[in-house]
């Protein structure tokens, strides 16, 4: 089997799982991975096409300009800046960027902090952190419509040690060297993100400072 094709397979039943967990609404989301690094090429979804759906025409093949490299009637990702951007700052060899409510709101809450911290959490071991008081940052950008402009704002807040994005009530951008990596970095956040709203929630209701203060990112 080609490199081509087992990348394609790859990202495919990437795509399935965010799918069955309902992680790709409204046609929102997109998926690449990188299939030579030089020259440079990676395939990425289609644009504005329903994600749920496994087609032939799921993925295109582009260079590092983001151009085709193929005769083809679709369109890559409006958002494919922004993974050629991490594909240029990073080790990444897939990158998953999906749209759900508890990252909205996540990025909503923690977004005048410019970046949300967790530690004291078994799962950011997820993220090959294993020391008692390691902490796990992830940053926030604005979501500024200039998708040009949002890629660079995004390379901007990258630093070795980040391996996820939150745009401002628009969604999260998640890396990792390989299909696997990115999809375990991804679903430790959603559910350190559900953790933290359902705290948050929880702290609230109490009205207990002291409660407040134990869950502090
Ligand atoms: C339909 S809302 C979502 C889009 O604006 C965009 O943010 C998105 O995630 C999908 O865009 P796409 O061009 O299909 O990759
Ligand atoms: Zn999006």
């Amino acid at each position: 089997m080609s490199n081509l094709l087992k990348r394609w397979n790859e990202l495919a039943e990437i795509k399935d799982e965010l799918a069955a967990r309902d992680w790709f609404p409204g046609t929102s989301g997109n998926l690449s991975i990188k299939v030579s690094d030089s020259p440079f090429s990676c395939l990425v979804t289609a644009s504005g096409k329903d994600k749920r759906k496994r087609t032939d025409e799921d993925f295109l093949l582009v260079g590092a300009d983001g151009t085709p490299l193929e005769e083809t009637p679709l369109k890559p990702s409006a958002e494919t800046g922004i993974h050629l951007e991490i594909y240029r700052l990073t080790d990444a060899g897939c990158i998953l960027h999906v749209h759900t409510v508890d990252n909205n709101v996540i990025s909503a809450l923690y977004a005048e902090q410019g970046e949300i911290t967790f530690r004291g959490q078994e799962l950011i071991k997820a993220f090959g952190i294993w020391e008692e008081d390691g902490e796990l940052t992830v940053p926030i950008v604005e979501n500024h419509a200039d998708l040009k402009r949002l890629a660079k704002e995004v390379g901007r807040v990258i630093t070795p040690q980040t391996k996820a994005v939150l745009i401002r009530n628009h969604g999260i951008t998640v890396w990792g060297e390989n299909g696997f990596a990115a999809k375990k970095h991804l679903e430790a956040l959603e559910f350190l993100f559900s953790y933290q709203l359902k705290m948050a929630i929880l702290g609230r209701l109490s009205s207990d400072p002291e409660f407040m203060k134990t869950i502090h990112a």
